[in-house]
């Protein structure tokens, strides 16, 4: 069933220099049986990035080569490349596009989110930001706030670099130029958990035998681990009953911007809406995807939530706050809320009730 979902693209964007290209590598290191297909839009003739991660990604690093994609006059490249990362022989669980430093990120997102291919969504947008040259690069480039703007997740990358009093300045300033509740998280050497990115999978899942470059880049995603997971908490969340889509998506709409990601299964069980939807959110990033149950399978919600600074407590007693003891009697309208967030043509609502699209803005919604 999973190799029919669409897999997830997202966008690493960020100023020239900010750490991109550390970020995509810390990624590809710690990526466990995770197949990552990745996308090197260099801007200029001399594929630095595209060398720098190659020895990562073998056959299925594809490169845009010269020029700037966002100022490609429409996507069909990228679509042909995109085309090509998610043909079922590669097998990739996640796309990323690595953007070049000079990109319009909106540009690219909207060439993504246009995209007709279905087995391709949009993912959304990681921002780099490097903390020594945050002011300095805020006053030569002013859309680098445009672009913060329109961030699901920040990576504010070379703390090293910065003091801690310097530092929670940014933040705030950060706080302030990005979207509410848009999660901040702090990088050394663009080592965040590839977990708030994507769901890794164990070795054993996806690779027969190890080569000795696969063993080389294990031992290093085990050492990135027990340092990347101290620093995130992470709860789980399971309940028999069905939740409320009214109350689960004002929960989501509230949560906090400690919290990176959620990930995993609702049941609702409303009708018309008898699926189970899953949930991948990263950072203020939201996509709900209708699946059907396995036979016999139990009807469950199971989440988890990655975050830091999280009360895990606190959120597990605002999900059982959510719980609906009688979904069957729920008006399907109570839906719409979570239906705004699921990326399917209007063709294929079936049964359930249309989306009232006068209220429903264009997908991605949260832009
Ligand atoms: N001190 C420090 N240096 C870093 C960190 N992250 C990256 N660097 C260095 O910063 C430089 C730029 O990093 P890249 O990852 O190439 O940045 P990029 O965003 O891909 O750069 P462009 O492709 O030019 O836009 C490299 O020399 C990195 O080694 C960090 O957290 N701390």
């Amino acid at each position: 069933m999973n190799s029919r979902q669409p897999i997830p693209v997202v966008v690493l964007a960020g100023f020239l220099g900010s750490g991109k290209t550390t970020v995509l590598n810390h990624l590809l290191a710690g990526r466990g049986g995770t197949r990552i297909g990745v996308v090197v839009n260099d801007f200029g003739s001399i594929e630095i990035d595209a060398m720098s991660v190659a020895g990562q990604v073998g056959d299925s690093m594809v490169s845009l080569g010269g020029g700037c994609l966002c100022c490609a006059v429409d996507g069909s490249e990228l679509d042909a490349y995109l085309e090509k990362l998610s043909a079922p022989v590669h097998r990739i669980d996640v796309i990323v596009i690595e953007a070049s430093g000079l990109a319009e990120p909106e540009e690219m997102i909207r060439m993504l989110v246009a995209n007709e291919n279905p087995a391709v969504r949009y993912g959304g947008m990681v921002e780099v930001v490097d903390a020594a040259e945050f002011d300095a690069t805020r006053a030569r480039h002013p859309e680098t706030d445009r672009h913060l703007a329109v961030a699901d997740l920040v990576v504010l990358n070379k703390t090293d670099r910065v003091d801690p009093v310097e530092r929670a300045r940014i933040e705030t300033e950060l706080a302030a130029l990005c979207a509410p509740g848009t999660p901040v998280v702090g990088a050394a050497h663009g080592r965040i958990d590839p977990e708030l990115l994507f769901d890794r999978r164990p070795w054993t899942e996806t690779r027969g035998q190890l080569s000795f470059e696969d063993l080389l880049a294990q031992a290093e995603g085990h050492d990135h681990c027990t340092h990347a997971h101290a620093a995130y908490e992470s709860t789980e969340f399971t309940s028999e009953q069905a939740l409320s889509p009214r109350r689960f998506m004002d929960f989501l709409d509230r949560r906090p911007a400690g919290l990176y990601r959620i990930k995993g299964y609702v049941w609702f069980g409303v009708p018309g809406h008898e699926e189970r939807y899953e949930i991948q959110a990263v950072g203020r990033f939201l996509r709900f995807a209708p699946q059907p149950w396995g036979r016999g399978e139990p009807r469950l919600t199971q989440l988890v939530l990655i975050g830091s600074g999280t009360d895990g407590e606190g959120l597990v007693r605002e999900l059982e706050a959510c719980r609906d003891e009688a979904p069957q009697d729920a008006n399907p309208e109570s839906m719409w809320g979570v239906l705004r967030y699921v990326d399917r043509p209007a063709e294929d609502w079936g049964d359930a009730p249309e989306p009232d699209t006068s209220e429903t803005p264009p997908v991605p919604p949260t832009y």
